[in-house]
């Protein structure tokens, strides 16, 4: 005898919380607040924010199956960059590929991939590796040896991306860009979480704050554009000059969408490795082990006269270490997206309207994917280590809109900590391996992260 079961339908979730607390707990710590939410309450959390009338539903999503179900191909087109942190983000910081969404995303797809090619970007390694160095001699040459890690990391990753971008390290770009971006940064996500929006057009101090710093930003980019144009200068490799080359068919980007691209790669391109290396700095300072075992790898790694892009492949356990910090400390601990249609999440239907927001800070933390999650330990990315679920790490997202400067990152990271550490002792002056931190776009500590740099022979 044969029995059939009926299919069951899961009760719909519960919503958690009030209608108010939450969003005030958010503006007190966003990070904070998603992870106690997820400890106390679980994998997939369901939330209504707001008056009714102006509520919205979110859901909170710490399982590496929810992420796959928001990324991954199959199901990516239910799920959109069309929620509200993304539309903000679009609006002051210009749709390039971040934020553009369908054809037009495919169509800027093809523009930008050839740029961020593993060739194109192994060809930056050597002008990375020449930053690097500099901005660590000009550290050396303070006579300091106490460092604040977050700024000098902030310094150095902008210098990279604007001499990748531009070809040079313009010192004008670099403090302009370190002045307005944390302005137009606070005035996106301020707005993108907050309940009652108000149209961009009403000139709140926030606005009026963020329209400054965004007017800051557009104009450093198309001042280069338009030198750049103006010099009739072709056939240059860093990624402006590959922009401004780039066809599709017969048509090139316009000056507007350059700036825009120009604009992402700023932005996307040096917190969030600062990011990581501001916290890889700190772990090193405070595991001496690892640390001397680093020193040792770089030593060798860089005693062979060769590109950087060769020294950089050869960092096997710097690499476990940036990618263990990144567990721990995502650069990006959140990603967002709007439900466009019906769909389901672990088994829960959610309907159009909804924002989901993926928790990497969570997922990274997940007992059932990392044993003692809370600890420090890079030999969990030791090569020949099994792969786990494809999202159980994803720093960089995944699916088709994973990070395109990963590659970029990564190799920046570990050129960056092997020549701080060849002849440098890094001791954290923090007590914790857990630095209080909150997020606004990115991750950032809500604390000093300061060490102290010794010279070694
Ligand atoms: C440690 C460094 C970095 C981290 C942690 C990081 C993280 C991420 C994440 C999580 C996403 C996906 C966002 C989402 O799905 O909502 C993303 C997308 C993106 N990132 Fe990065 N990123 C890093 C460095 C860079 C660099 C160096 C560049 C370029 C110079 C870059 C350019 C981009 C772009 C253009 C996208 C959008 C891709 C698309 O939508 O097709 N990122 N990044």
């Amino acid at each position: 005898m044969t029995s059939v079961t009926a299919p069951t339908t899961p009760a719909p979730l519960p919503v958690v919380g009030g209608r108010y607390r939450p969003v005030l707990a958010m503006r007190r710590n966003l990070v904070g607040y998603v992870e106690d939410v997820w400890r106390r309450r679980g994998d997939v959390v369901r939330t209504v924010l707001g008056p009714p009338g102006f509520d919205r539903e979110v859901w909170l999503l710490g399982h590496p199956d929810a992420a796959a179900r928001v990324l991954s191909g199959s199901s990516a087109a239910s799920f959109v960059k069309r929620d509200p942190v993304y539309t903000e983000t679009g609006y002051w910081l210009g749709h390039g590929i971040l934020t553009a969404e369908g054809e037009e995303w495919t169509r800027q797809k093809r523009f930008v991939q050839p740029v961020f090619t593993k060739q194109a970007v192994d060809g930056y390694a050597d002008l990375m590796g020449e930053e690097i160095a500099a901005v660590v001699a000009e550290q050396d040459a303070t006579g300091e040896d106490v460092v604040d890690l977050g700024a000098w990391m902030q310094r150095l990753t902008l210098r990279v991306v604007v001499r990748a971008l531009f070809g040079a390290a313009e010192e004008d770009v670099v403090a302009r860009v370190r002045r307005s971006f944390p302005v137009v940064a606070d005035t996106v996500v301020r707005r993108g979480v907050g309940v009652l929006r108000l149209p961009p057009t009403v000139p709140t101090p926030r606005v009026v704050r963020g329209r400054r710093g965004r007017s800051e930003l557009f104009g450093v980019c198309e001042e280069i554009i338009a030198a750049r144009r103006a010099s009739g200068a072709t056939g240059g490799t860093d990624l402006l000059s590959r922009l401004l080359a780039a066809r599709d068919g017969d048509a090139g980007l316009t000056d507007a969408e350059v700036r825009d691209q120009v604009l992402v790669f700023l932005l996307a391109g040096h917190e969030t490795t600062a990011t990581a290396l501001t916290f890889a700095l700190h772990l090193l300072g405070r595991h001496r082990e690892v640390q001397d075992a680093v020193r040792a790898e770089a030593r060798g790694a860089l005693a062979v006269e060769r590109p950087a892009s060769a020294v950089a492949a050869d960092l096997p356990m710097t690499r476990a270490v940036v990618e263990e910090t990144m567990r721990l400390y995502p650069s990006a601990p959140f990603t967002s997206r709007l439900v466009v249609r019906d769909d389901t999440v672990m088994g829960h239907p959610v309907r159009p309207g909804v924002t989901v927001v993926l928790a990497p800070w969570n997922i990274h933390r997940h007992p059932e994917f990392w044993t003692d999650p809370l600890v420090f330990d890079p030999s969990r990315f030791a090569p020949g280590v099994p792969r786990r679920h494809r999202y159980a790490w994803m720093p960089f997202g995944g699916g088709p809109r994973a990070c395109i400067g990963q590659h970029f990152a990564l190799v920046e990271a570990v050129l960056a900590l092997a020549h701080v550490l060849r002849e440098r002792r890094v001791t954290s002056l923090l007590e914790t391996d857990h630095v209080p931190v909150d997020s606004l776009i990115t991750l950032f500590p809500t604390v000093p992260v300061r060490a102290r740099l010794q010279r070694r022979p």
